[in-house]
């Protein structure tokens, strides 16, 4: 399996293209793109043959075509009216949907058969404050949306033509001052992970197809006992594949904790934390869920870490300097669906 990762850096517009060497735990760096303004967000369509970066100043999204190396090719930049944060596509890659943190929107933008945007969003939610990502749950049928500003979770139903209505309960409140700002669902069950940006804490919420109101059944910390912290500030979550090992980054004590997900009650344990890049506000765990990119803001570094299946812990493998501000990590399996 040859896995390559993208690496967006807005200080210095440019996407590092590396190639994992998974036997010696070495990253190649095989491209290196400029791009048409400080990229951020990163989504990779479900096809694996397009990747869509969103750049500001000048808001917008630019598609690049992948090649079968993972390569990228420049494919037009279509204009949006928000500042991007967060972009995700539909499982079938039939809408991206922007989400702002500044201008508190998620805009729904349709994607043609061959991968391309087709231009203006055709719809715009606003209102929501503080809006930092858009998740989709395991039944592909509803968005949930963090709310850092109003300390909740947005739900909207998905229709068939991708546009989003309210859902009911169109709201999870998460505890008071909490800032939810990324998330991630455990493939397995109905199980979502929000990690707060605010207090360093993971809600776990369990929910259901038809079961209306989704629940929270245990906030944990990601923030070790025997370190005393000043100011939180959380910034990303990733589960491994296996839905064993979930991984969470504080910015403000530069670590990558660990934590267990209970097999009997999807519920966390903290176990390990790692020092890390300065500033790691985003990194990405492969396919094989063996090994974790984690991107430093301020080092303008990427390191690579083995994970270690059974207990969950982190060895460095190998750091790399990747352009300036490095903020945005996906990585991609070139052969496998
Ligand atoms: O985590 C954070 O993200 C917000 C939103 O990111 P942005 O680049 O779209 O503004 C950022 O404003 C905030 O400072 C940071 O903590």
């Amino acid at each position: 399996m040859i896995q390559i990762i993208y690496v967006a850096s807005p200080e210095s517009q440019q996407i590092h293209v590396w190639k994992l060497d998974s036997i010696y735990g070495l990253l190649e760096l095989i491209q290196v793109i400029y791009t048409h303004g400080q990229a951020q967000p990163i989504a990779i369509h479900p096809n694996k043959r397009f990747l869509y970066v969103g750049i500001r100043p000048n808001f917008g999204i630019t598609t690049y075509r992948i090649n079968q190396i993972g390569l990228l090719a420049d494919h037009g930049t279509i204009e949006i009216f928000s500042s991007p944060t967060h972009l995700i596509s539909d499982k079938k890659g039939a809408f991206l949907y922007c989400t702002s943190y500044r201008n508190n929107t998620v805009s729904v933008i349709p994607i043609s058969m061959s991968g391309m945007l087709l231009g203006s969003p055709i719809q715009i939610i606003e209102g929501l404050l503080g809006c930092h990502s858009a998740n989709i749950d395991k039944f592909k049928k509803l968005l949930w949306v963090p709310c850092l500003k109003e300390n909740a979770i947005r739900l909207f139903n998905i229709n068939s033509f991708g546009m989003l209505t309210s859902y009911d309960p169109s709201i999870i409140k998460i505890n008071v001052d909490s800032g939810p700002r990324h998330m991630i669902f455990c493939n397995f069950d109905c199980y979502a992970y929000v990690i707060n940006e605010l207090t360093s804490t993971v809600n776990v919420i369990k929910y259901n197809n038809f079961q209306k109101i989704p629940s929270i059944v245990q906030t944990v910390s990601i923030i070790p006992k025997n370190i005393s912290i000043n100011r939180c500030w959380a910034a990303d979550i990733h589960i491994t594949p296996n839905g064993r090992w979930l991984y969470c980054t504080d910015r403000s004590i530069n670590i990558i904790s660990c934590l267990e997900i209970s097999k009997k009650t999807k519920k966390l344990k903290f176990v390990a934390y790692q020092l890390t890049e300065e500033q790691p506000r985003g990194f990405a765990i492969d396919y094989q869920g063996k090994f974790l990119v984690v991107a430093g803001q301020k080092s303008n570094c990427i390191s690579l870490y083995k994970i270690d299946s059974d207990n969950g812990k982190l060895t460095m493998l190998s750091r790399y300097s990747s352009g300036k501000g490095p903020m945005w990590v996906s990585i991609m399996a070139l052969n496998c669906k």
